[in-house]
């Protein structure tokens, strides 16, 4: 069984709980507040800083060119699209390219990101797919299923959200990952799968944490 059928199977509650965060819900049902947006934009600006970065150790660690090159055009797309529109979101609400840079991290945000960096650092390329494949794949899931909902993706702040992740060129960003760690997790042993399944597991779970930490807009208990 291919590794992405084999975890969307086993992993389904917890998925399915990333769907059902009221972040989600509200989001596609335009009544979100929008401080809870706004907290979101620049979290998830830092946290794609560190995302972008996880590319670029992808191309170190690609074996063949062509996984090279991919990985470098998804550098350049978080970079240059997916950041354009946190940047265009952050105008809107009066927050500058320096305010968003110099931000301060969450504990969510750090944790994600440094388990992610953690992972792909010490691991093999599979181990840096693993981390960062339910990031690509949950957000195209969510923007499809948010983009079914009448007027959705028309909503003045939430609807280019909504396209963006529903869009086609984005879903096929997200499948070349899923086919790649299929690839990847090909032949592997029993106890080298686990391993990926747990890596998987847990960054599906950090999306759920960090939906959540954007919700109630938490710091550190100090200050809160
Ligand atoms: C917490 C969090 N998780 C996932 C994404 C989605 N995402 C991050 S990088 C990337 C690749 C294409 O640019 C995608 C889809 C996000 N923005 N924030």
């Amino acid at each position: 069984m291919k590794f992405t059928d084999h975890v969307y199977e086993k992993y389904k509650t917890d998925w399915r709980q990333n769907h059902q965060h009221p972040f989600i819900i509200e989001m596609g049902q335009g009544t979100l507040g929008v401080e809870k947006f706004r907290f979101y934009m620049v979290q998830d600006y830092l946290y794609l800083i560190d995302y972008a970065k996880l590319f670029a150790l992808g191309a170190v660690k690609a074996q063949d060119l062509k996984t090279m090159g991919k990985f470098a055009a998804l550098l350049d797309a978080t970079m240059n699209e997916e950041m354009a529109l946190h940047r265009k979101y952050a105008e809107q609400f009066g927050i500058s390219e320096t305010e968003l840079e110099q931000a301060e991290p969450s504990p969510i945000t750090l944790a994600y990101t440094h388990y992610m960096l953690h992972a792909a650092q010490n691991g093999p390329l599979s181990h840096l797919v693993a981390a960062l494949l339910p990031c690509m794949w949950s957000y195209w899931d969510i923007g499809k299923e948010l983009n079914l909902i009448p007027g959705a993706a028309d909503h003045e702040l939430y609807g280019e959200w909504i396209r963006m992740y529903s869009s086609e060129e984005f879903g096929a960003l997200a499948r070349w990952c899923m086919e790649l760690m299929d690839e990847l997790a090909e032949g592997v042993s029993e106890q080298e799968w686990a391993r990926l399944e747990d890596i998987f597991l847990n960054t599906t779970r950090f999306e759920y944490m960090f939906w959540d930490m954007a919700y109630h807009q938490s710091m550190w208990p100090s200050n809160n």
